[in-house]
């Protein structure tokens, strides 16, 4: 499934934020969106997931299967998110409530929008768990989220974000709450994921490091527009924009050039 968005416009009160975004993110490809701080990739986002806060105007289309997300009424939407597409935050305390077992917290949605049975949800939840490297699925669907590490609840969160069978996945910076030794593990999962479920994956970083190690495509975006957009290895080689130069000059070392070999 791919998602389209066409001069996608955003304003929140009086201010333009998005001022034209135009994105691709295809099947079994991670595209990531990179930029500098404010400059639209979490409200770019929001807006896919129809969670732009309350009194926000858009303009454009933002399509899914032939359908316009921006024109759909908000019960549609309701289903489309969850179902078919799902998000991931920087902090997985944001999407794991810390009272609640990682088995219920797995199971809920899909039996909820996918209407499985209780015992048909438990096994799926070990194989979830088990598909994003969470050690002891049995164990480990009965306990709590402060009882992992950050590394592994992040996992659990997408396991969470995967369950039930999303096309489209919108992971907004992963792994920048993350200890470096774990960030790396996050997104090569994130990759084999998208690879092995045929997932259409938006990565959103500011980090280009991070972008560098996972994407097919990469976009890069200043001020509410995509200023430029194109394989990754394009992009971050041969950068069109001064924009884009500048984020890569900006980068310790050698760092663009790392990741390659964590594919
Ligand atoms: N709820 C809101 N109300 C008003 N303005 C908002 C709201 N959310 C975001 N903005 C503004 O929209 C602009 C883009 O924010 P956004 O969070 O998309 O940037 P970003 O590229 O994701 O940055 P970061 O890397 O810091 O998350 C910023 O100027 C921000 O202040």
């Amino acid at each position: 499934m791919t998602l389209t968005i066409s001069g996608l416009k955003v304003s929140i009160g009086e201010a333009e934020i998005l001022r034209g975004v135009d994105l691709t993110v295809s099947a079994g490809h991670v595209h990531g969106l990179a930029g500098e701080s404010g400059s639209g990739k979490t409200v770019t986002g929001l807006a896919v997931l129809g969670l732009l806060p309350h009194g926000s105007r858009t303009a454009g289309t933002i399509e899914l299967a032939g359908r316009d997300l921006l024109a759909m009424p908000a019960k549609q939407l309701n289903a489309v998110r969850g179902a078919e597409i799902a998000m991931v935050f920087q902090d997985p305390a944001t999407s794991l409530h810390p009272m609640v077992t990682v088995g219920v917290q797995l199971t809920e949605h899909m039996r909820h929008h996918l209407g499985v049975g209780r015992k048909e949800a438990r096994e799926r939840a070990l194989g979830l768990l088990a598909k994003v490297r969470i050690p002891s699925p049995e164990t480990a669907v009965d306990r709590y989220p402060h009882q992992f590490s950050g590394g592994m609840r992040q996992r659990i969160a997408i396991a969470v974000a995967l369950a039930c069978e999303p096309k489209v996945l919108i992971a907004d910076e992963p792994t920048t709450a993350l200890d470096v030794t774990v960030q790396a593990g996050i997104l090569r999962l994130l990759r084999g994921l998208c690879d092995d479920l045929g997932l259409a994956v938006l990565l959103v970083t500011h980090d280009l490091g991070v972008m560098s190690a996972v994407a097919d495509e990469v976009s890069v975006m200043k001020d509410g527009l995509v200023v430029e957009t194109g394989p990754r290895g394009q992009v971050l080689t041969e950068p069109r924009h001064a924009y884009t130069r500048a984020l890569l000059e900006s980068l310790p070392g050698d760092d663009h050039k790392l990741p390659q070999e964590e594919r």
